[in-house]
């Protein structure tokens, strides 16, 4: 079957009243940044309170599903068979063809549904269902009508040409990125924040993200490794502006001057100092780090209030409750799972102690902070000013 357009079905979106077209245009904009990589001419347009992708010419329909069920916003979508309107007996032919081509095992209940946005055409709703499924039965003697729970919904949108359709495929759900303010992702190399960041960006949030390499202790190669992930998380999120911190002597100085037990609390906490100074700048509303209560020692409830001090702004941690194998489920899912796993150093892993402290006292903390001179400033300064920023897309 050849398919000429799809028809993009909405959900939540559809509620928000005087904000629906910044809605609509916000998932007709991602739908097109989807489909800029797949092979073919796509026009996206609305119309009518709908969405449509027009495809011109050749192109790989397979592609066009894939990168489709990655728009967040999308609850289904529904390949269209658009048929010349050369008159209700031609049509009756071409409703017939698209069936028996469509289902070729015809025990199969039915109902024809149509709509007219031409309201000129001749015949209303009602008769055009009445006559079309006449015409599916004669044709197709083992089938059935029913009204109520049909497995073939068919379809017929009476436009210029005549649009047919009876398939849904299951879209990603969610709200387009862009219509809800836009979030700083702490992204490290590992399996967790890449989730994060999808997560937060299917309720429409957009995201930018920070990460903080150590050179020469971590390689140019982990550093590509997160330009990779953050490539992959833009397939659902969009463009993503990546700032890449140079963290090795904010480390080192840290190294030199705490307690070693204290260090990854200590260094996360400047992590976020950083990631929260690139947020403000850039509008960002919020934070999102791949954090999961107890997964390691600086993701105790302690740890994470300790972290959590010195943001001003909201902390948002989507895998929070989430068993690792459950989030690896949805890196999996996402494509993210086999790019993390490679085996590339962090820069948390090179400076870590043998014996973290697990249970943080954030008053200590604070005064083991207390001990840094304002070296950490000048260390801190340099860091934004030599970060690198690269656009993701
Ligand atoms: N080098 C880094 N650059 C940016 N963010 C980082 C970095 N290291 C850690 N983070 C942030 O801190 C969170 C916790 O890091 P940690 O290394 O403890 O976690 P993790 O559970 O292995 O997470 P992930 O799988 O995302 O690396 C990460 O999810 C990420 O948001």
């Amino acid at each position: 079957m050849r398919y000429h357009t799809f028809l993009i079905k909405y959900g939540e979106i559809g509620i928000k009243g005087k904000n629906r077209y910044l809605f609509e245009d916000a998932l007709v904009r991602q739908v097109r940044f989807a489909l800029k990589d797949v092979d073919g001419q796509f026009e996206v347009y609305k119309s009518q309170a709908r969405i449509y992708v027009d495809c011109e010419g050749d192109y790989d329909y397979e592609d066009t599903i894939e990168h489709l069920k990655r728009v967040f916003g999308i609850v289904g979508i529904c390949p269209v068979v658009r048929m010349e309107d050369a008159g209700f007996e031609q049509l009756k032919k071409d409703i017939v063809a698209y069936m028996d081509e469509a289902y070729p095992d015809k025990r199969l209940t039915f109902k024809v549904e149509a709509r007219r946005a031409r309201k000129s055409y001749p015949l209303t709703s009602m008769e055009i269902n009445c006559a079309l499924g006449e015409a599916i039965l004669d044709a197709f003697p083992e089938t059935k009508v029913d009204v109520h729970h049909p497995d073939v919904m068919l379809n017929v949108e009476v436009r210029n040409e005549i649009y047919v359709y009876s398939r849904i495929i299951k879209g990603a759900g969610g709200m387009p990125v862009g219509t809800n303010g836009k979030a700083m992702l702490l992204l490290s190399g590992g399996i967790d924040s890449p989730v994060a960041g999808y997560m937060i960006s299917k309720r429409g949030v957009g995201i930018e993200a920070t990460y903080f390499h150590a050179p020469p202790y971590t390689s140019e190669r982990a550093k590509q490794k997160v330009v990779d992930l953050a490539r992959i998380v833009s397939r659902y999120a969009g463009p993503i502006k990546l700032h890449v911190v140079n963290f090795t002597d904010i480390q080192l100085y840290i190294y030199d001057q705490c307690p070693h037990e204290e260090l990854t609390i200590i260094m996360r906490r400047y992590m976020m100092r950083i990631a929260e100074y690139f947020a403000k700048k850039d509008g960002c509303l919020g934070l999102i780090t791949g954090e999961s209560i107890g997964q390691v020692a600086s993701q105790t409830m302690q740890s994470l209030a300790a972290t959590n001090d010195v943001c001003t702004m909201p902390v948002y941690r989507p895998v929070i409750g989430f068993d690792k194998q459950e989030i690896v489920n949805i890196a999996e899912r996402i494509g993210t799972y086999e790019t993390s796993i490679q085996p590339f150093e962090d820069c948390c892993t090179i400076f870590v102690a043998k014996h973290p402290v697990t249970k943080p006292n954030v008053e200590v903390i604070r005064r083991s902070e207390e001990h840094l001179s304002e070296k950490i400033d000048e260390l801190m300064k340099t860091a934004l000013e030599t970060a690198e920023m690269i656009e993701v897309k």
